[in-house]
């Protein structure tokens, strides 16, 4: 760059020499690579056609060894600079068979012409998918399913979100976005979710079609989704976070689940331990008691709505458990770690899916007096940087 500094230029790799370009309408310091002049050993060619192009992956041109390296460098990184020290134990890959959720976006393009795909890298646009090789084969069906919904959809002239989850009982469809609708096509989408063998059609979580319930298994309980609640990435990643869990609470006899979604982490941990699970969400908690009170041999489990961002459990709520454990969206739980830091709770078992909020929180506890006993970094999101960890603090 003319004058020096530091520009940055997506899918390229440390020590190659490339020609890169403006990249119209953003700042002078982002480029777009143009060329590899000079390729990194480590370079490795994409597996998937639309690499580059769709904004969903934005690392496949990198050999597994130094991409694993540079991932769990994320979490040391971040830590260090926020004064945390502590040991960073290897990556756990947990991309497993992969994906077994997506969104898909559709988009009336060009010409009258649909577009059902993902956000381009680096803006709105839609990069039509008729294939993504990083989803969990049984979402296979699932690309084909939403542009058959979208087809008809889109002619109410609004863009569609459109979601699909593989569960135990088939494909699980919530679309969002177009607006009232005719009882025509209500009927219309029903034959289509028949057609296409979709165990639930739900528009903004209202029912079309119910085939057959959308399980998923956890633990020993079987959990009927709510339509949109939260669902780990892929089946091996709620496996990996909920064995460190109930690994880190295996002597607690009551434990606290904050944040705890349909229950991955609760109904694992009530094979053991009393349970109590809190989230704002009221459907996933509601869906998460019916799973607990069908499932025999679990000890007690008691699941309630709750905004733990307004209403964080005070210590003197946290006085009888022996282990808390808290997974919080992105911007993680700082009220609940202000609470928890004047809280006796012996053992805590932070989830989190953002390093940077992560480091807050645990500052706040171990100012609290707690001291961390260790970082897991779990790799659900392949081929991105984004990095979920399980850390355990106790006093
Ligand atoms: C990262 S997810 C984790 C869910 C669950 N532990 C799992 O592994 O599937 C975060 C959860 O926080 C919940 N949440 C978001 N904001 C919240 C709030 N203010 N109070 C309580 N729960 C909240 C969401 O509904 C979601 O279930």
């Amino acid at each position: 760059m003319s004058g020096g500094g530091n520009v940055y230029v997506p899918y390229t790799l440390g020590g190659e020499t490339v020609a890169v370009g403006p990249v119209p309408g953003h700042h002078p310091d982002r480029r777009r690579l143009l060329k590899v002049e000079t390729a990194s050993p480590a370079r490795v060619a994409p597996f998937c056609p639309h690499f580059g192009v769709c904004g969903g992956c934005a690392i496949q041109h990198w050999d597994a060894a130094p991409y694993r390296a540079w991932k769990r460098e994320l979490v040391v990184t971040t830590l260090a600079q926020a004064g945390i020290d502590c040991d960073v134990a290897p990556l756990v890959d947990a991309h497993g068979a992969g994906r077994r959720r997506i969104t898909l976006h559709a988009r009336m393009g060009t010409h009258d012409v649909l577009k059902v795909g993902y956000a381009a890298a680096g803006s709105h646009d839609i990069v039509p998918i008729d294939r993504c090789p990083i989803l969990d084969p049984q979402l296979g069906s699932a690309i084909e399913a939403a542009w058959a919904i979208a087809e008809p959809l889109i002619a109410m002239g609004k863009p569609l979100d459109i979601q699909v989850t593989a569960t135990n009982s088939g494909l699980d469809v919530d679309v969002r976005g177009s607006g009232p609708v005719s009882s025509a096509m209500i009927a219309l989408l029903s034959r289509i979710a028949g057609q296409h063998r979709l165990a639930r059609l739900t528009r903004h979580g209202e029912l079309v079609l119910m085939q057959t319930p959308p399980v998923v298994s956890m633990g020993s309980a079987q959990v009927v989704l709510p339509p949109g609640s939260f669902l780990q990435a892929t089946v091996a990643g709620e496996a990996a976070l909920a064995e460190l869990v109930s690994d880190h609470c295996r002597r607690a006899k009551h434990i606290a689940d904050l944040f705890c979604g349909v229950g991955p982490f609760a109904l694992r941990l009530a094979a053991k331990s009393r349970v109590i699970a809190l989230d704002s969400d009221a459907g996933a908690v509601a869906a998460l008691q019916k799973a607990a009170t069908s499932t025999s041999g679990l000890k007690p489990v008691k699941a309630e709505a709750r905004d733990l961002f307004r209403r964080p459990l005070m210590p003197q709520e946290l006085r009888d458990f022996d282990a808390v454990v808290f997974d919080p969206p992105r911007q993680g739980a700082q009220a609940q770690a202000t609470q928890l830091a004047a809280s006796k709770v012996p053992t805590v078992v932070a989830v989190s899916c953002n390093v940077t909020t992560f480091a807050r929180d645990a500052k706040i506890l171990i100012n609290g007096g707690y001291r961390i006993e260790g970082v897991t970094p779990v790799d659900q999101f392949r081929h991105t940087p984004h990095v979920e960890l399980v850390a355990r603090f106790r006093r």
